[in-house]
């Protein structure tokens, strides 16, 4: 196992469940210290800031819950596994809202426990999470703490080692450059060159030669030899961002080089070959542009190889607090001002708003934020929206059993997920996580499915009557 050696503090007033939980992860290789309550947690803790704390919710004196809030003032990056008793939605709802790494029911299943564990300790190693005594908000990190962060951060971590074609996808400002350069970062090509070519800013005409380079006296303006971007790159990492503004006209031509590493550049007859890997991103469906006849459907699927597809910010919120320290630190740093004060009060309005800039926009914001608040209190002046989050999909076995008319309204629609949601938890017995839980049969992430319960307002009551 990775991160032997990390230190798990473990809190719970139940001494079975700390042994247990201790034997678990020391044969794991991990060092363990437990407390029997958040107040011995705090009075005892005061050296080494653990890699992850297992927290139990309900404790003697101090809870589970005032002790995260209590954390997210002095230690913000400490990835927190919660384990209740109880299961209770509106309370995981309050804690993954506020952060919190993972949200177990007891008795917890050993597997799902050290996963939760060793995933929190391996975003940490990212730079996900900073003990005070660390270093300072580094620009380029991969900030995060929620289950799309952590598929992310697994999938860059597997594909990054080998010379596989991926290709990003995500709306604007989700960060698929930032993923591009890890994955470059975390390879072997790291001390080569990696090469960017913004697709969407290269005149028509002048596509031939930026990728392939050209010979002097080529066309009007070639006063000298140059190489292309391909070559450019040779031994390292070849990005080609907005790839789906690609003219058709050139897509064959790079299906080519792509296919066989070797070019013409334009104006020359000699075959020049090169060792690059190939990373792709767009924010277009590359999919529906093959079917609207505008992306050739042989490229797609020789960049389709390693496909990563980054979430929108308003589908991670729990990254949101997290992001927002990250932002308030770096952007004073950077402007070299006092840093102003981030609220609870504040961090709850940045997760109640929608983001369509995503990650950027939020960074847009705070650096607004930190310019008025002159080293105060941040006040974020966001519109309130009503944007919907997207739909679940419906469980499978009612859509086998009938087609879903194409003309349904959107309160049908909302109706007829509600309901859905209201079988599928009466079914599991409001159980979410884990192999029987909800969450696995509707095929979506226990924090997804939590936020979404949240939304339609649905209650454990309601769902037996
Ligand atoms: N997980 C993250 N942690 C910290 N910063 C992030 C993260 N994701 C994105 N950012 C920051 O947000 C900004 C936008 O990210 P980036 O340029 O990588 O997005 P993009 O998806 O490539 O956008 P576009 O599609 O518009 O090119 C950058 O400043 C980047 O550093």
């Amino acid at each position: 196992m990775k991160n032997v050696d990390a230190l798990v503090c473990v809190v719970d007033d139940d001494v079975s469940i700390r042994e247990s939980v201790r034997g678990l992860l020391r044969a794991e290789g991990l060092r363990v210290e437990t407390y029997g309550s958040a107040d011995d947690f705090l009075a005892r803790s005061r050296g080494e800031p653990p890699g992850c704390l297992v927290l139990d919710v309900e404790l003697p004196g101090l809870s589970g819950l005032q002790l995260q809030r209590e954390l997210f003032r002095s230690e913000p990056h400490i990835p927190i596994v919660f384990l209740t008793g109880h299961g209770d939605i509106s309370m995981s709802v309050r804690a993954i809202k506020a952060g919190a790494f993972e949200f177990l029911t007891k008795p917890f299943d050993p597997e799902e426990l050290l996963d939760a564990v060793q995933e929190s300790l391996l975003t940490r190693e990212y730079g996900g999470h900073r003990s005070k005594d660390q270093a300072s908000a580094q620009s380029n990190e991969i900030v995060g703490i929620g289950g799309a962060h952590r598929t992310l951060i697994k999938q860059i971590s597997m594909v990054a080692p080998t010379d596989s074609t991926v290709l990003i996808q995500g709306e604007t400002g989700t960060g698929k450059e930032l993923v591009a350069r890890e994955i470059h970062k975390l390879s072997r090509r790291k001390e080569h060159a990696l090469v960017r070519v913004n697709c969407a800013s290269i005149p028509k005409e002048l596509y031939e030669s930026e990728f392939f380079g050209h010979a002097r006296g080529a066309f009007t303006g070639a006063i000298k030899d140059r190489m292309g971007r391909f070559e450019a790159a040779h031994g390292g990492t070849l990005f080609l961002d907005e790839i789906g503004e690609i003219p058709l006209e050139l897509q064959s031509k790079l299906l080519r080089a792509l296919q066989e590493k070797q070019f013409e550049r334009v104006g020359e007859e000699r075959t020049r070959r090169v060792d690059v890997r190939v990373v792709v991103a767009t924010n277009r469906d590359l999919k529906a542009e093959v079917a609207g006849g505008r992306f050739r459907e042989d490229l797609y699927y020789r960049l389709d190889v390693f496909p990563v597809r980054v979430s929108p910010l308003r589908d991670r919120r729990e990254d949101i607090p997290m992001l927002a320290k990250y932002f308030v630190e770096l952007l004073a740093k950077e402007m070299k001002c006092t840093k102003p004060r981030l609220t609870e009060a504040g961090v709850i309005r940045l997760q109640e708003y929608h983001w369509p800039g995503n990650i950027r926009e939020l960074r847009n914001v705070i650096e607004r934020a930190t310019i008025l608040a002159r080293g105060k209190v941040l006040e974020f002046d966001l519109p309130t929206t009503t944007a919907e989050a997207p739909a679940l999909p419906a469980p499978r076995s009612m859509n086998q059993e009938k087609a879903e008319p194409e003309f349904m309204t959107e309160p049908e629609i909302q109706r007829r997920e509600r309901e859905n949601l209201r079988i599928v938890l009466n079914k599991t017995g409001w159980k979410v996580g884990g192999p029987s839980g909800a969450a696995e049969l509707l095929g979506v992430k226990p924090t997804t499915l939590i936020s979404r319960i949240k939304k339609m307002g649905l209650s454990r009551n309601e769902a037996t009557q």
